[in-house]
């Protein structure tokens, strides 16, 4: 399942990812985290930063202070008049090794407070976004990959706190060490400087070969992980057990898991042996830099207490500079990362549902449409929906009849606003879907569809969730849980309304299909919309509940109500006002069920009709002579 690089490309990212294009991105990635970790917490925000400049400014002093101290004892004089003479110095040095220690403290634990934080306001970024975005988005494998990649930028962005809070604070005691080096003698500065640049080129080849990894083989990790999960799903625990399908799935998780594997070894490889080139231009580096200080000595250029300072200021500004380097390397590559997020949250907007739009007649007629076509993404020969005209009045039942995959559930989802045609019109009255208010369309709406959500909460969240945002009303939700016949399945749970539908939870409870199918027409009932639509409602019903099912929609539609049923139960469209057969896409009859049944009719739904009642028609075995 490897990936071209080419998505990558969305942001050109990692293609950046040189010394050169790494500078100059790093303010603003520093800025970019700054702000989201001043959204997440001020005050700790505000913490770390004093704590962090403060430290840096601590560790100056003491080297400056250990500088008057070397001073001191390698001066001319009695030891104990030195010793004497370098208290003061002393007494910096311990005091400014104090409050280093204290600002740490402080800024570890304002560190600490701030990275869940951010975490959470990342997380809540991209998840608020993409609840909202179209359903179409959600199904394009495009989106879904950048989803894949970009959860991992919310726990990047957490990182990023600490890896900032390390470079602002490498930068502080670095500038502290290159200030001191420079008065002492000019020439170790840029000395330093080349002994640091062979760890900076390979650490950001080795994050380069990475980041470039992981975009090309994101969704294989993730096909392997779901892999794994089903060995463990309890949905599917019967049938890998009945079917002995263990051993399959293991297999090739085992597969999956050994390219996974086969990758990182190679990065291993290559990372090692970049490394090791490294070291050896840094051993390089650090003979020339000794070695000159060595000559400076010699020559007499510079006196022993400055090449012990010297020594001292080399030793911390070089592993300053390694953190500083190290720490840049790891706030640019889980920068990628939140770049991602950031990415993922700017093609979201581009794919949200508009909030705004005409509004629908408030005394609506009918619902219209108009030689309508749809082809799901990807699906480029065959459309769903093939130039359909259908027309649903207000207060009726209409019902969609047809074989597997003739397009019933796509039509629905158009009627819902779940997408919108690729050509022709959705007409509510004068006013089209598309520019519709969403909004207002989808509150006119309940949906029971075919496969609708087992929500893993409790009973009484389960249909109350078909008005979420309405406050819960035990009444309301009694009449909808009698109305759907779900009435007696909440009675038995151990715990009434308040029984959890999750298993593998605590208190958790399994219903039944046919139970699960009653709570799913209650939440629909629960929601009181004016348009009811109804996939496959009774399928896992037994008949008696299924008879009551139909019932109460001819009610509902005697009501007011429109009801737009989806059914292969063909004689439960007997009472629908007007009946569409769907074949490949394609409306192929229409008519109330008398006008179906007529021998001038079509023909299509007559037969289907006779196929199905046949398997019902019971003939009593002759009795034996
Ligand atoms: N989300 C989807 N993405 C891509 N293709 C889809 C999607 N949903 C349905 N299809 C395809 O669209 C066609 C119509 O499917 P649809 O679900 O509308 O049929 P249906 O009449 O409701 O079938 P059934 O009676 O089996 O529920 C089928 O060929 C199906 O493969």
């Amino acid at each position: 399942m490897r990936y071209e690089a080419g998505w990558s490309t969305h942001d050109g990212s990692f293609l950046e990812l040189n010394l050169r294009a790494m500078i100059a991105r790093m303010p603003g990635l520093i800025a970019a985290t700054v702000r989201l970790a001043h959204r997440a917490d001020r005050r700790a925000l505000r913490q770390v930063a004093g704590a962090e400049i403060g430290g840096g400014i601590a560790q100056a002093m003491g080297l400056i202070a250990v500088n008057q101290v070397l001073v001191h004892l390698l001066g001319g004089g009695a030891t104990v008049d030195k010793l004497i003479a370098a208290v003061p110095a002393l007494t910096v040095v311990a005091v400014t090794a104090v409050i280093g220690a204290l600002l740490r403290s402080a800024s570890t634990a304002g560190t600490g407070r701030l990275e869940p934080k951010v975490f959470r306001v990342a997380t809540e970024e991209y998840l608020e976004r993409v609840a909202r975005v179209e359903l179409s988005a959600v199904e394009d494998e495009q989106f879904h990959k950048l989803l894949d990649s970009a959860q991992w930028g919310a726990e990047s962005a957490r990182r990023m706190i600490r890896f900032c809070t390390s470079v602002v604070s490498a930068s502080i005691s670095l500038a502290a060490a290159a200030g001191v080096l420079t008065v002492l003698h000019p020439a170790l500065l840029p000395l330093l400087m080349l002994m640091t640049l062979p760890s900076a080129w390979s650490s950001l080849t080795i994050a380069r070969r990475r980041y470039v990894s992981f975009h090309t083989w994101v969704q294989h990790a993730r096909a392997g992980q779901l892999l794994g999960r089903l060995l463990i799903d309890a949905q599917a625990a019967p049938e890998v057990r009945v079917h002995n399908i263990g051993p399959f799935l293991l297999r090739h998780f085992r597969m999956m898991a050994e390219t996974g594997e086969r990758e990182q070894t190679r990065l291993a490889g290559l990372a090692a042996r970049t490394g090791l080139v490294a070291s050896g231009w840094t051993g390089l580096a650090t003979a020339a830099t000794y070695t000159t200080l060595g000559l400076l000595l010699w020559t007499g250029t510079m006196d022993l207490a400055v090449a012990g300072t010297a020594v001292i200021a080399i030793r911390t500004g070089s592993s300053n500079l390694d953190a500083l380097v190290i720490q840049l390397n790891y706030l640019y590559e889980e920068s990628l990362f939140v770049s991602d997020l950031d990415t993922l949250c700017k093609e979201a907007d581009k794919r949200l549902i508009p909030e705004t739009g005409r509004p629908l007649p408030a005394q609506l007629r009918s619902i219209r449409f108009e030689d309508v076509s749809f082809t799901y993404p990807g699906d480029h020969d065959t459309p769903a929906l093939d130039r359909v005209d259908v027309t649903i009045p207000t207060g009726r039942i209409v019902a969609l009849v047809g074989n597997n995959g003739s397009g019933k559930s796509t039509l629905a989802k158009l009627l819902c606003g779940l997408y919108a045609p690729d050509s022709g019109r959705v007409m509510w009255d004068d006013v089209d879907a598309t520019e519709a208010d969403r909004a207002e369309l989808f509150d006119r709406i309940a949906l029971v569809a075919q496969d609708f959500y087992r929500w893993p909460f409790t009973a009484r969240i389960n249909v109350a969730i078909g008005r979420a945002t309405a406050p819960q009303d035990d009444a309301l939700l009694d009449e909808a849980a009698a109305y759907a016949g779900a009435d007696e399945t909440v009675a038995s749970l151990p715990r009434g309304w308040n029984t959890l539908l999750a298993r593998g939870y605590r208190g958790g409870h399994q219903i039944s299909g046919g139970q699960w199918q009653r709570l799913g027409i209650a939440r629909a009932r629960h929601r009181d919309a004016r348009i009811l639509v109804v996939d496959e409602p009774t399928s896992a019903l037994d008949a008696e509940a299924e008879q009551r099912v139909f019932d109460q929609i001819r009610n509902m539609a005697a009501d007011g109500q429109t009801v737009v049923l989806i059914t292969h139960r063909l004689h439960s469209v007997r009472h629908a006002d007007v009946i569409y057969v769907l074949e490949r896409g394609r409306v192929v009859e229409e008519g109330s069920f008398t006008d179906l049944m007529s021998p001038d009719a079509v023909g299509t739904f007559r037969r289907m009709y006779r196929v199905q009642s046949e398997q019902y028609a019971y003939e009593p075995e002759p009795a034996e002579q």
